[in-house]
């Protein structure tokens, strides 16, 4: 029976001991698999140890306790190298209720490594983790889906990861930046239009929606979407049917629905900002995206993965460098720390990038202020502060400036409009990609 599982599969008894085993396991791993005598933890981990005793979670223990399925993500010592693993463990039960042993499927994780890779999401933090644990939950239903982290920590990343997780993968992953949508755009974007809808409409146009037929849409900045289109977003959302701006008859579009956003939906929905019957429409599961500083123990994973995609994995960070950086608490999160490696490999011809080649807000750490009550003042006036003088004296574009400050440019855009403040060099236009 286990042969006929086409993906690795094992049955281990309570010692861990491998009873039966598949191709498609032995295949996995370079140590071969001796029914019988070999134990899980010795071919999956190289160790003697079951993986409760190294810092992972043991499946097995976990169905034995609770006498249910369970699912984990773990790193295994694979034949090519360490690769992370969903592991399905489902106890196996007699006529009579008693657990004959458990059943161990794996899937392989392709989108994320433990280790330095090309094109992966990169970490190896328990958060990390978790968030891994998440998107594999996710991915294989139709559910709609939910991100929620600060800027910079990867949810568009996530949102894709997701997207080629699922059946959907060979079909459109089409993005739709809610940021700056207005009304016209909304239903020409979205829905496209017929030719002589309006002037200058010289022939007619598929909406991004129609273009996403079969695949997955991903509504960016979900929270930013106006109280008056939340209407027409959710009337799409419940028959996936939509009418094209001069059009006479409604189509259909079948897709998955991913959104994004770094707001608080549910404190929007009690300020009546953000409509509540929308809300339990796009949140059918969350995923929680930790920001960067919760997870500080991958930064010297990112940082090397960082100089190598710049084609600099010669140059290092000294320790007091790397220090400061895994110090700092990037408000710009991952894509702040991105740019961070990417800035000081300019900074010095050595191989060696030192204290003096970071930025100063990341090398000299602010003094804290005293613990008098009059030092303290918010983080909302600082950053306006902030924004204010570089607003004032930044030559450049909106978009060269929130990539010295770490952001994108959509949430330096948004910061700007908070604080009422405007770039006079600003040319570029934030609308729907
Ligand atoms: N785990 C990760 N490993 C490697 N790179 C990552 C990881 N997460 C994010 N990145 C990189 O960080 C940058 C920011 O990611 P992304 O654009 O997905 O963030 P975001 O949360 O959508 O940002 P925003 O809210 O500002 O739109 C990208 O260059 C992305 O490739």
């Amino acid at each position: 029976m286990i042969a006929a599982i086409d993906k690795p599969a094992i049955f281990i008894g309570p010692d861990y001991r491998i009873l039966a085993v598949n191709q498609a396991y032995q295949d996995t791993y370079s140590l071969s698999v001796q029914a019988g005598s070999s134990r899980c933890h010795q071919i999956s981990h190289g160790s003697e140890q079951p993986c409760d005793k190294h810092g992972e979670d043991c499946p097995m223990q976990v169905c034995q306790q609770t006498g249910r399925s369970t699912r984990v993500v773990h790193v295994h010592e694979t034949g090519k190298g360490r690769q992370y693993c969903n592991i399905l463990m489902r106890p196996v039960k007699d006529e009579a209720g008693m657990t004959l042993g458990f059943l161990e499927v794996l899937d392989k994780v392709e989108f994320a490594s433990s280790e330095v890779k090309d094109n992966k999401m990169i970490g190896n933090s328990q958060s990390f983790r978790q968030m891994l644990n998440s998107i594999n939950r996710c991915a294989v239903s139709d559910i709609s889906v939910l991100l929620q982290g600060e800027t910079g920590t990867g949810k568009e990343l996530v949102a894709r990861a997701i997207h080629d997780a699922s059946h959907r993968a060979g079909r459109p992953f089409v993005i739709i930046e809610c940021t700056g949508l207005n009304e016209s755009l909304f239903e020409s974007e979205l829905f496209g239009y017929e030719k002589g809808a309006f002037t200058g409409a010289t022939s007619s146009k598929k909406g991004l929606i129609e273009v996403a037929h079969g695949g997955t849409v991903f509504f960016d900045e979900i929270g930013d979407v106006p109280l008056n289109l939340q209407v027409k977003l959710l009337r799409l959302l419940e028959t996936r049917s939509f009418r094209a701006v001069g059009g006479l008859h409604p189509k259909q579009s079948d897709f998955r629905l991913v959104c994004a956003t770094h707001k608080d939906l549910l404190e929007m929905v009690e300020a009546g900002q953000f409509r509540q019957d929308l809300f339990y429409r796009i949140a059918g599961f969350t995923v929680r995206l930790p920001p960067l500083r919760e997870r500080a123990e991958d930064i010297p994973l990112l940082v090397q993965q960082f100089l190598e995609s710049v084609g600099q994995r010669h140059k290092q960070f000294t320790p007091a460098a790397m220090g400061a950086i895994c110090q700092h608490n990037f408000p710009g999160n991952i894509r702040e720390l991105k740019s961070l490696v990417e800035q000081a490999c300019l900074m010095t011809e050595e191989d060696g990038i030192h204290l003096e080649d970071l930025p100063t807000h990341v090398s000299r750490r602010l003094p804290s202020p005293s613990a008098t009550d009059n030092d303290w003042t918010t983080l909302e006036k600082v950053e306006g502060e902030y924004l204010s003088r570089a607003c004032q004296t930044f030559p450049g574009t909106l978009d060269e400036l929130a990539q010295r400050m770490g952001v994108s440019p959509r949430t330096l855009y948004r910061k700007l409009q908070k604080h009422g403040l405007k770039l006079a060099r600003e040319k570029n236009r934030i609308g729907v990609q």
